[in-house]
């Protein structure tokens, strides 16, 4: 009988996730009946959602994720062996599917397209639900006009650099704040980003003014907290703002609140949320776009990764504490191609 390997949420998070939140148990899978099919992990993705959510998921369950996995076994025409499907199915290494979809998640699971010759992890990252995050969030809430000013915090995680690229493919003067002079120098070196700030190190409101002292036009918010009070404060007139995140606040207990509403007003300014299923009807247009840029070699990308299904834990945590350049992700099982 196959064993699926999976982490069960087992304590509510208190603060910053502890080891033992999570419990790796074994599972008897049962032999599939029509119309199921068999997955194996082989890429599993670790995301600020993750510890977001957490406080809406009830213990005893599997932990939440999308994974890319391999089709192994199928008596399911529309997800044939071989293939790799995105499936969020959890942090589980093994998953028995039966590929109805689901009317209130259209992308709860889908056979990944063709990435022309990319790895299938990219269907995490760039194109997945982070590139179109980073795609839609940016073009279809502060359209950036070329020669404007676009600062994003959270920059050297897997939506920050990959909008900072489009923002330059757009004509923007790009400026990105994140946590480290290493992740700097990539973003500034290697990704085309015109400037960088380094908010741990540095005076982000003092810096920014040096930088930008027409004001910004376009702030992509990964973070939330004082880094974007004191970069909402220095917005141009008619500045558009693209709230995606708030992660300086995902672990704390009691997030602090500062005033935003003087400079909103005065500045005339556009704050708009999203989350990125808004486009779910335009999902593979975004995956097309980001894979086309790839190929003409206008946007480059970058993956840090951890071996192992059992250290799951390690990379999520490791995310959260800003080790990653790029997408986080976990290689579960080796691919030869
Ligand atoms: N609205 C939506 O639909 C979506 C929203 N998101 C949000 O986008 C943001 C980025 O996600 P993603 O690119 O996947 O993750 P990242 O790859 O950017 O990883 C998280 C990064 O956050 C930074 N960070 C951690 N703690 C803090 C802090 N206290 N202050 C500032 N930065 C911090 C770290 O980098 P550093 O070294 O710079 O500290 C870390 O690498 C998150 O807020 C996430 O919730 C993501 C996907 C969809
Ligand atoms: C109350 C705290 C909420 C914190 C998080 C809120 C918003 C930011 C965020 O990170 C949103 C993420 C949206 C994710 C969209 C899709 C996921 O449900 C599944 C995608 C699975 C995958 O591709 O890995």
């Amino acid at each position: 009988m196959a064993k699926a390997k999976v982490f069960i949420y087992e304590k509510p998070f208190d603060g910053f996730p502890k080891e033992d939140d999570l419990k790796l148990v074994e599972e008897d899978l049962k032999p599939l009946k029509n119309g199921e099919f068999l997955t194996e992990a082989v890429f599993l993705s670790v995301d600020p959602y993750m510890r977001g959510y957490a406080p809406f998921l009830k213990t005893g369950t599997v932990f939440l994720g999308g994974q890319i996995a391999l089709i192994v076994e199928s008596k399911n025409p529309n997800f044939p062996a071989g293939k790799y499907c995105f499936g969020q199915y959890g942090w589980r290494s093994h998953t028995i599917s039966n590929g109805i979809p689901d009317p209130n998640n259209i992308l709860h699971e889908y056979v990944l397209p063709d990435f022309k010759g990319l790895s299938p992890s990219l269907g995490l990252g760039i194109l997945g639900m982070p590139g179109n995050t980073a795609y839609f969030g940016l073009l279809e809430i502060c359209h950036p006009k070329p020669g404007e000013t676009v600062v994003i915090s959270g920059a050297g995680g897997a939506v920050g650099n990959h909008v900072g690229q489009i923002a330059k493919l757009k004509g923007c003067k790009v400026i990105g704040i994140a946590g480290s002079d290493e992740k700097g120098s990539w973003l500034t070196n290697e990704m085309n980003f015109d400037h960088f700030i380094n908010y741990k190190t540095q005076n982000v409101r003092k810096t920014l003014k040096e930088i930008a002292p027409k004001g910004v036009d376009c702030y992509f918010d990964n973070v939330g907290g004082e880094i974007s009070s004191t970069i909402v404060n220095q917005m141009s007139l008619f500045g558009r703002i693209s709230v995606c995140g708030a992660i300086s606040a995902y672990n704390d207990k009691h997030p602090k609140a500062s005033a935003l509403q003087a400079a909103m007003a005065i500045k005339q300014l556009k704050m708009e949320g999203f989350i990125v299923t808004r486009w779910a009807d335009k999902w593979f247009e975004g995956i097309d776009q980001n894979l086309q840029w790839i190929q003409e070699g206008k946007i480059k990308y970058r993956e840090t990764v951890t071996e192992g299904f059992e250290n799951m834990f390690r990379a999520f945590t490791d995310m959260l504490k800003g080790v990653n350049y790029g997408k986080a992700i976990v290689r579960a099982k080796s691919i030869v191609k």
